[in-house]
């Protein structure tokens, strides 16, 4: 729906509820009242009535005149208001001051609210303040508001049309706000376009009479292709949150003005295939399985966080393929999940849970029987990674032997001993963890065989991946006293959410802890990766950089500075650069940076290029056999 004319462009905008997120009048109120015994009784009824007067559900003049009544404000409150309105300026108005400042020639403030506290704010956002059509209060002599200006004609129902009506503009005339009255003015012929600024308010009513509703300044510049802060609008790019991720996530894309869906639980296959089509970013904990067949529902998908360590439940070979870069948090977690083994270790050891179940019921059993330390036992672990490593060094300061065994060549911590076998490890430990990840071939990796190869009594742990274990057989080894206790925390089939039921054959059996997935669940754990897999997200989306992604080519890239910058995934085959720079060299397009990264399926190129280029140019870049995805940055 992009808008195209000639005519001279003139921007009418209304203030309250759009230039800033909230209406002056009312936040002047709450200051003014702050305090007093009704205050909060009469902050609602202004509240009421602005709402009222916004939606066209009483007139406008009605409205005013009974705020202003209830009203009891100076000028020393409006001083305070100014102060709190410049913190509340609408996200998309701050990043497009550029605009508002080049073209404040043709912006027109016309607002039902007062100068008084509007002129402070256009003025720092460089709008003109003979453009700001508003409101003036009066005031007696100690400076308390006792009115508005009657003989302004805003002060009146209709107030906006009969300014516009006076106001005689030629060209084309496009009505940017939150409220009826804004609409109004298009209603009575003065506007060419009415669009329903919804980015800190949506009135039904208002919206369905707009021509366009938009969610940000941002999306009016796009589809009038005006100068703007965001090459693409971030209110058009949608970014689905499931599985209850921290809300610091929700904050850092809601922020920047993303489109934010979030979700506390997983979604399953079907509803994912019919959820992803209009999707752009996706975050994700251990329970959404993003299948081939979601992938390749996913057009729009440029990007998934996997606001966890595990990506196990991502297919990324078609990521890889569709050009979706993955990120994950691989360390946020960790230590989280090494507390966790090392509380469980010593409440089996000492047989805590079944006493504590005992003494639930009545059952006094003080005795030292089958209770023991973990200083000087030894500790096996399966997989020595970032996990492995932690529970290493926390287990020796705890007086115990570590050994462990990992696919991969990896360096002892301390006095920790690597075992050669799987099966070394289980010969030697007293208490074995797995921390090992989740890739298909270590489903099934501990069954009857290797249980047996384990000491007897031996402690049993695993916080790594539910089908690592053959469950039938672990109950088999619990059942017949070969594990004497067992911590699981995770399980093959895992509940959807908090609502659906938990079935295992695990239940009911003794000193065994069962736990609900929770080793990375702690309140420091999901605070952090909340704030780390968005910014490594908002990284690639604004910047391209895809520093820490698990599946793309990584490249750190500098800030964009005054050029355009392409970023190019492709199929990584022979020639394709050459395709690439031909079309730069016959557009004749000035390169002012470049870098590739290729891994063995993809390449990823970018062009940071002098800010003329042709619609061709980006034509045939796209055309290229080889192009995955090609984005655009201003
Ligand atoms: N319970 C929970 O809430 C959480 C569970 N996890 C799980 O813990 C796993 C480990 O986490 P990190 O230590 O951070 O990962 P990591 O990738 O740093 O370490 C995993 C280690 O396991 C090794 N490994 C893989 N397969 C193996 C095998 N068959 N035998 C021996 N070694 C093998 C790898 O070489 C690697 O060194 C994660 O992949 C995730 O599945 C992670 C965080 C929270
Ligand atoms: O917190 C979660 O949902 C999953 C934690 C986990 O297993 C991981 O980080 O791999």
């Amino acid at each position: 729906m992009v808008v195209t004319t000639n005519e001279r462009k003139i921007f009418v905008i209304d203030f309250d509820s759009t230039v800033t997120q909230v209406e002056g009048l009312d936040e002047l109120a709450a200051i003014a009242l702050k305090g007093q015994a009704d205050g909060a009784e009469v902050v609602k009824k202004i509240k009421a009535l602005t709402d009222a007067g916004m939606s066209g559900e009483i007139s406008f003049s009605e409205a005013l005149k009974s705020r202003i009544e209830l009203l009891k404000a100076n000028k020393s409150h409006i001083e305070i208001l100014i102060d709190f309105l410049k913190t509340k300026i609408s996200d998309s108005f701050l990043r497009n001051k550029s605009f508002l400042k080049e073209y404040n020639a043709d912006i027109y403030i016309v607002s039902s609210g007062f100068k008084e506290f509007i002129l402070p704010i256009t003025q720092s956002l460089g709008l003109k303040d003979e453009n700001v059509y508003a409101n003036t209060f009066t005031f007696d002599k100690e400076g308390n508001i006792t009115g508005v200006d009657q003989s302004n004609v805003l002060a009146q129902t209709g107030g906006k049309i009969k300014l516009m009506e006076s106001l005689k503009f030629e060209g084309h005339v496009s009505v940017i706000g939150d409220g009826y009255t804004d609409f109004e003015i298009k209603k009575a012929g003065f506007a060419d376009r009415f669009y329903a600024f919804t980015e800190n308010v949506e009135r039904p009513k208002v919206v369905a009479e707009a021509d366009f509703a938009i969610k940000s300044l941002d999306e009016f510049l796009f589809y009038n292709q005006l100068p703007r802060g965001q090459s693409y609008p971030k209110s058009l790019i949608k970014v689905l949150l499931l599985e209850n991720v921290h809300q610091a996530a929700v904050e850092a894309f809601e922020s920047q003005g993303f489109d934010v869906e979030f979700h506390k639980g997983a979604m399953d296959e079907d509803e994912l295939i019919e959820k992803i089509k209009d999707v752009s970013i996706i975050g994700i904990r251990s329970k959404t399985n993003l299948t081939k067949k979601v992938l390749e529902n996913a057009d729009k998908l440029m990007a998934i966080g996997a606001f966890c360590i595990g990506t196990n439940q991502i297919d990324l070979k078609t990521a890889t393929q569709k050009g979706i870069a993955v990120f994950n948090a691989p360390y946020s977690n960790t230590r989280s999940v090494v507390e966790l083994a090392i509380g469980e270790m010593i409440m089996l050891i000492r047989k805590i849970f079944p006493k504590s179940e005992a003494m639930h019921k009545g059952i006094w059993d003080k005795s030292a029987i089958n209770s023991f330390e973990v200083r000087g036992k030894k500790l096996g672990m399966i997989g020595y990674g970032h996990i492995g490593t932690q529970l290493s060094v926390i287990g020796e300061a705890l007086g115990m032997e570590i050994y462990f065994y990992d696919i991969v060549d990896k360096m002892p911590i301390g006095n920790a001993k690597k075992c050669k076998t799987m099966q070394e490890v289980f010969e030697t430990a007293d208490v074995v963890s797995l921390h090992i990840d989740g890739r298909k071939e270590n489903t099934n990796l501990i069954g009857a065989k290797e249980f047996a190869q384990m000491k007897d009594g031996v402690i049993f742990m695993n916080l790594a991946r539910g089908p690592v274990v053959n469950i039938p057989d672990l109950v088999a080894a619990i059942k017949s006293g070969k594990i004497e206790g067992a911590g699981i925390d995770v399980f093959p089939e895992e509940p959807k959410t908090n609502s659906d039921p938990f079935v295992s054959e695990l239940m009911g059996l003794s000193n065994v802890i069962l736990s609900p997935h929770i080793g990375g669940s702690t309140e420091e754990a999901q605070q952090g990766i909340g704030t780390y897999v968005p910014e490594r997200l908002l990284e690639y989306i604004n910047n391209g950089s895809t520093t820490g992604s698990v599946n793309c080519p990584e490249v750190q890239l500098p800030l964009l500075q005054d050029s355009h910058r392409i970023l190019h995934i492709h199929r990584n085959v022979p020639g394709i650069m050459a395709k690439l720079n031909n079309i730069f060299a016959k557009h004749h397009i000035n390169i002012t940076g470049q870098y590739l990264k290729t891994n063995e399926t993809v390449g990823y190129v970018i062009v940071d290029i002098q800010k003329a280029y042709s619609r061709e140019f980006v034509q045939e870049i796209k055309a290229i056999e080889e192009t995955i995805k090609f984005r655009m940055l201003f």
